[in-house]
């Protein structure tokens, strides 16, 4: 749910057209007739982008100069304080909030976009700028009862205000503060560590929802299709940077653009024929709804596919228990003492193809097996069981009895997991059908989709269960009728 805080109509509209122009205005910058700035405020999604008419495939809807890319080879900040981008900027940017005093990509991008903010009209990239929003709507931003809405969700642990704001505290404030000339212009006051701290806070989100990694020169040379892996807006860093248009994309599961990187400019090009009317969208990679939502502020359900829940192996390990009861309390004890990081969590997902050439997926997603990660953390886990109580060995020696076990001890964790949630899966489908709306919306479709997936985890397991059971009732009757005849010869 964006909250772009563009003001009344025509307020909003006069910054759009203000921007449409300055880009135009770029050397090397094109933008397509049949293409659109549309206000998509009234559903959510901010600003975005239209065909005004019948677009083909492969044809280029606007080009970017690397020269109107905000990065750190275009920042004037990068000149004026080049000690702090000498270092190696694209080390890591990542948003982990690690505490250190260094800078990495994220951080200077932070910089950089609070240092242009500061020049007000100065700054090359005011009227971009402007147009980025003030106000964002990610968990990051939300209260405590908002954020309970998510329930047992892993994602709540994953928000990180905490490290974002320990990154601000160590490695933004102290900079601007020790460098004030270079931040703020002559005769500007400088802003108070209240006023910084917010901006830092919004830039920080600005990027985490906007930036894009850009490719190197030497990368972009060979211009990328979409038959290579399709570059995720958070892949593998190289540079972070602000591409003011490309940013204005909106994007889902299927789309029907792509942007290109090339060592002159990145092009947007269609991949597939896009009707009038049709909203132009980009990919920001395979999220699950809940990172779709801690990263851009938003969830759809065509992301759903993608979906993830995380089952704790301390989960497992205890309905396992339930499954070997010829254990004594010391033994199984010590068969729990020997497995390493008891925190563990597995990551359950469903099986799903990549988008095809044109941007579509047209198959199923579907659960279609354990993470091999659990299986073998199981398998481990059973060894130092046997190794513990090797009484167990008589029940667990059984290839058939050992996966029987396996199995209903996911099964149990998965249904304890699913517990966790304080409302059920259909609770959600009735609040979502009651037409529940904003950040509670997006939290019922998180926790939903976690429900979702635990549930046909649960089904999977439950098939596999039947077949190891018949398997081994199977078996039985053979090791039986061998038993039989056995007895048949003796009696001869
Ligand atoms: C890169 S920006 C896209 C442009 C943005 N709509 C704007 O007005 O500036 C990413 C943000 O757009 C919004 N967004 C992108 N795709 C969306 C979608 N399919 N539905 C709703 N909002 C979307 C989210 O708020 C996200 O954080």
């Amino acid at each position: 749910m964006m909250d772009i805080d563009g003001g009344a109509g025509a307020e909003f509209v006069e910054s759009t057209q203000n921007f449409l122009q300055w880009f135009q205005s770029l050397p090397g910058a094109t933008f397509q007739q049949n293409i659109r700035i549309e206000d998509l405020r009234e559903r959510g999604a901010g600003r975005g982008i239209i065909a005004t008419a019948d677009i083909e495939p492969d044809t280029i809807l606007f080009t970017i100069p690397r020269q109107a890319i905000l990065c750190t080879t275009t920042s004037d900040l990068a000149t004026k304080l080049p000690s702090f981008f000498t270092q190696d900027a694209s080390s890591a940017a990542s948003d982990d909030g690690d505490d250190s005093k260094s800078q990495d990509g994220w951080t200077l991008l932070i910089l950089m976009l609070i240092h242009e903010a500061l020049q007000g009209s100065a700054s090359r990239w005011k009227p971009y700028l402007d147009i980025l929003p003030r106000r964002f709507d990610t968990p990051m931003f939300w209260p405590a009862s908002d954020l309970a809405e998510l329930q047992a969700s892993s994602v709540v642990a994953k928000i990180g205000k905490a490290e974002a704001d320990a990154m601000i505290r160590t490695r933004i404030l102290p900079i601007i503060n020790a460098h004030p000339t270079a931040f703020f212009p002559a005769g500007t006051p400088p802003l108070s560590d209240a006023d910084l701290w917010a901006l830092a806070h919004r830039m920080g989100s600005t990027i985490m929802a906007y930036a894009f990694d850009l490719e190197s020169d030497a990368a972009s040379e060979k211009e990328s299709t979409p038959e290579d892996d399709w570059v995720e807006d958070h892949a593998p860093p190289i540079m972070l940077g602000m591409v003011p248009l490309a940013d204005l994309l909106n994007a889902d599961a299927t789309f029907n653009a792509h942007i290109n990187h090339t060592p002159l400019s990145l092009t947007a090009v269609s991949l597939c024929p896009i009707p009038a009317g049709t909203e132009i969208l980009n990919y920001y990679g395979p999220l699950p709804n809940s990172e779709l939502l801690r990263r851009y502020g938003y969830v759809t359900p065509s992301h759903a596919r993608h979906d993830v829940v995380e089952l704790p192996w301390d989960l497992v390990q205890s309905h396992l228990h339930r499954h070997l009861p010829i254990l004594t309390a010391a033994q199984w004890t010590a068969a729990t003492a020997s497995v390493e990081e008891p925190d563990e969590t597995f990551v359950l997902e469903r099986a799903t193809d990549e988008p095809d050439a044109t941007g579509q997926i047209t198959t199923p997603a579907t659960f279609a097996g354990l993470p091999e990660e659990l299986t073998d953390a199981v398998k481990i886990f059973l060894k130092s069981v046997v190794k513990a109580a090797p009484a167990a060995t008589v029940v667990l020696e059984d290839k058939t009895v050992r996966k029987t076990v396996f199995l209903e001890g996911v099964y149990g964790a998965l249904g304890e997991r699913e517990g966790q949630y304080a409302t059920t899966l259909e609770e959600d489908d009735a609040l979502l059908a009651n037409g529940a709306r904003g950040r509670r919306e997006m939290a019922v479709w998180v926790r939903r989709g976690e429900k979702k997936l635990l549930r046909e985890a649960r089904e999977w397991v439950a098939g596999q269960l039947d077949e190891a059971r018949r398997a081994g009732l199977s078996r039985g009757r053979e090791d039986e009728q061998g038993d039989e005849q056995a007895a048949k010869r003796r009696r001869r």
